[in-house]
């Protein structure tokens, strides 16, 4: 096959991050394959708490870096996806119904006391870079989201069929995200071919999107180890 180069090359090159996707974590392979344990399972979904609950600051950062209004006015409804319109819920609010659902209360979970040292540097450094790097980049790094909907469909599945004792109702939010996340990272690969031209500008697109792939890693590593047999 001929090399590929130009924009096909680019997001050749960005979709080849996918061999580095959370999705091969032993912990979600575990998860997957119905052999975590109902305390695994609850030590997972109030870690990841703090992911959802810092997803919105990391786009809002974003669009304080962005200079380009059509940009601003497509990504600022990430933000109301996550925290929900005035008088609506969102997926924050979906995420503290799956943690009833697997038997936790929205206290535990409100209050952080169960997120590891590990689960809130990892977050954070996601947060940094946002706030920090150029905004096509922190743009870049959100397109773990292309490698995203396999991920949940499974994990959909695995928990109806492996976890009967988590209550169905409360996995609305992984359904919401089946819609949401190839609508979000179409938006986010059409910016990024966009804006990133030069070949140094999309190698770095490239290093972001890697620097996200540890960040997800660097999670489940974390509650693996936090919450091993
Ligand atoms: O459960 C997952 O495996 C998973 C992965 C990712 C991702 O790939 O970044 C996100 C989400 N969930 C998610 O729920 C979500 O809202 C989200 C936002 C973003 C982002 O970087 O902007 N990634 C993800």
């Amino acid at each position: 096959m001929a090399a590929l180069t130009g924009t096909d090359g680019f997001v050749a090159a960005l979709r080849a991050q996918s061999r580095r996707y959370h999705d091969q974590h032993p912990f979600h392979v575990r998860m997957n394959g119905g052999r975590l344990s109902r305390r695994q399972i609850q030590g997972w979904v109030a870690n990841r708490f703090y992911y959802q609950e810092s997803i919105p600051l990391k786009d809002a950062a974003i669009l304080s870096n962005c200079p380009d209004r059509e940009v601003r006015r497509r990504w600022v409804r990430r933000i109301l996806d996550h925290d929900g319109a005035p008088g609506g819920r969102g997926g924050i609010d979906a995420w503290l119904h799956l943690a009833e659902a697997v038997g936790l209360t929205r206290e535990e979970v409100l209050d952080e006391r169960h997120v590891v040292p590990g689960v809130r540097f990892a977050v954070d450094a996601y947060v940094t870079f946002a706030r920090t790097r150029p905004w096509t980049e922190a743009v870049a790094s959100s397109l773990t989201e292309l490698f995203a909907p396999d991920l949940m469909a499974q994990r959909l599945a695995a928990f109806e069929r492996c976890y009967p004792w988590i209550d169905p109702g409360g996995l609305g939010y992984f359904r919401a995200r089946l819609e949401q996340a190839p609508r979000d990272s179409e938006h986010a690969l059409q910016v990024v071919t966009e804006h990133c031209r030069s070949a140094d500008e999309q190698a770095r697109a490239v290093a972001a999107l890697s620097f996200k792939c540890d960040v997800l890693w660097s999670i489940l590593d974390a509650i693996d180890h936090a919450y091993a047999d």
